[in-house]
């Protein structure tokens, strides 16, 4: 792949409409991405792993902009409130106005972080994504849903706050450790199981090449998961009902990184141990057929995914945890169900019985090795 193949999906919101581009160089092409600054003023959020990597290839873009960097400690663990409040600080001393830039350099955590100090910062200021994770380039830095964690639950503090472009240098992944891009390729599985059997079946017979990084298969992995997404974030960008469906495996997911305090787990991988629980608590309900569910396993499991649930993570604990779900409603659970390849549903009152059996048969492993076996 040339650096001048760079493929472009649009998330078409009408007047809040922005690329989402997909190439090599991508960092260094300032010509493509300032062109989306409006003002004098920019905050590069990133962390202390990625900002001696990549700070640099973004920086003589920067030229003649009154710029400054905040850096993050790196984990899960930093994307607090706490946080938030010192971007919003930086920014501050800064000197940021109204058309002042925010742009996240780095993973889902920075995202997350720096789009909700964005949409914070006087009422709500313009972002920018520049991914450097699998994950962040496939799901987080598109569509717009920032915020934080708190020790009580992922993700329970946000605001719908759109990117103004998103910038995918897919060199930016030449750094990236195993584990990581791993947990990428998780919800890159999830699109495919939720809604195309089609692309599902190209991971299927495409694992080994994606295993082994090889570029243009890559490139076609993350392009279609994004076109996916891209297309439910346009059809409903508040989470009305269809993008819901996104969160297959989430309930279970975040339960599972909340008790591991956001250090026992990667996110990738609570979802893929998440979106195995769903498949079986949806056999269990009757709604999808084993030979779906080993599929789903089979392919996690060939990608390097965990599959059952930790040790030391009780499901009286996880269910109490599952009850504070965003999706939930007048105190019953409310869950993204499956009904096999290519088919998820909402589904409201899932009775906490029918939930707590299914934690409990799922096989016990250790969470620190990263790796798992499933009953
Ligand atoms: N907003 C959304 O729609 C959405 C979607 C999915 C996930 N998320 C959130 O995203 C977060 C997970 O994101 P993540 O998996 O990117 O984790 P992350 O941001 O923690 O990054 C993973 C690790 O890789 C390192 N890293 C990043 N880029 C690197 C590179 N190019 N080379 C070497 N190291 C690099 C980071 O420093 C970190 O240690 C979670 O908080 C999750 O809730 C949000
Ligand atoms: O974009 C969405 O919508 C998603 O649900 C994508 C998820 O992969 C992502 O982890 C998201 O942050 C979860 O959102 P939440 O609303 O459950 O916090
Ligand atoms: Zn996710």
């Amino acid at each position: 792949m040339n650096e001048s193949d760079v493929q472009t999906i649009e998330v078409a919101l009408g007047a809040r409409r922005y690329p989402v581009w997909i190439g090599r160089g991508l960092l260094g092409d300032s010509a493509r991405w300032r062109a989306r600054l409006r003002g004098r003023h920019a905050l590069v959020v990133s962390n202390t792993t990625v900002a001696p990597l990549y700070l640099e290839r973004i920086a003589q873009g920067l030229d003649g902009l009154h710029w400054s960097s905040f850096l993050l400690d790196d984990g899960e663990a930093h994307k607090t409130f706490g946080n938030v409040g010192r971007a919003l600080e930086a920014l501050a001393t800064s000197g940021a106005t109204r058309d002042a830039c925010v742009i996240a350099l780095g993973g889902g955590v920075v995202g997350d972080l720096a789009g909700f100090a964005a949409a914070c910062w006087m009422r709500g200021i313009d972002f920018i994504q520049m991914p450097t994770t699998l994950l962040a380039m496939v799901d987080s830095s598109v569509g717009g849903k920032t915020g934080v964690n708190l020790p009580a639950g992922k993700n329970l503090v946000g605001a719908f706050h759109q990117p103004r472009a998103v910038v995918a240098d897919i060199d930016t992944l030449a750094t990236l450790p195993d584990r990581e891009y791993r947990a990428g390729l998780a919800e890159v599985v999830k699109g495919a199981a939720i809604g195309d059997a089609t692309f599902f079946a190209w991971l299927e017979a495409n694992t080994d090449a994606l295993v082994r990084r090889h570029t243009t298969t890559l490139v076609e992995a993350i392009a279609r998961k994004v076109r996916y997404k891209a297309g439910v974030v346009a059809r409903d960008e508040t989470e009305q009902g269809e993008r819901a469906l996104l969160n297959l495996g989430h309930t279970f997911g975040h339960a599972l990184e909340t008790a591991g305090n956001y250090t026992a787990l990667l996110h990738g991988e609570a979802v893929a141990i998440g979106m195995l629980l769903a498949a079986r608590l949806s056999e269990r309900l009757g709604m999808s057929e084993a030979p779906d569910t080993a599929r789903l396993q089979q392919l996690l499991d060939r990608l390097g995914l965990p599959v059952a649930r930790p040790a030391g993570m009780a499901p009286e604990q996880l269910l109490a945890l599952m009850r504070l779900d965003k999706k939930n409603t007048a105190g019953t659970l409310r869950l993204i169900l499956w009904r096999g390849i290519g088919k998820a549903q909402i589904v409201t009152g899932v009775e906490e019985t029918a939930v707590l059996e299914t934690l409990a048969e799922a096989t016990s492993v250790n969470a620190a090795s990263g790796r798992a076996t499933a009953s």
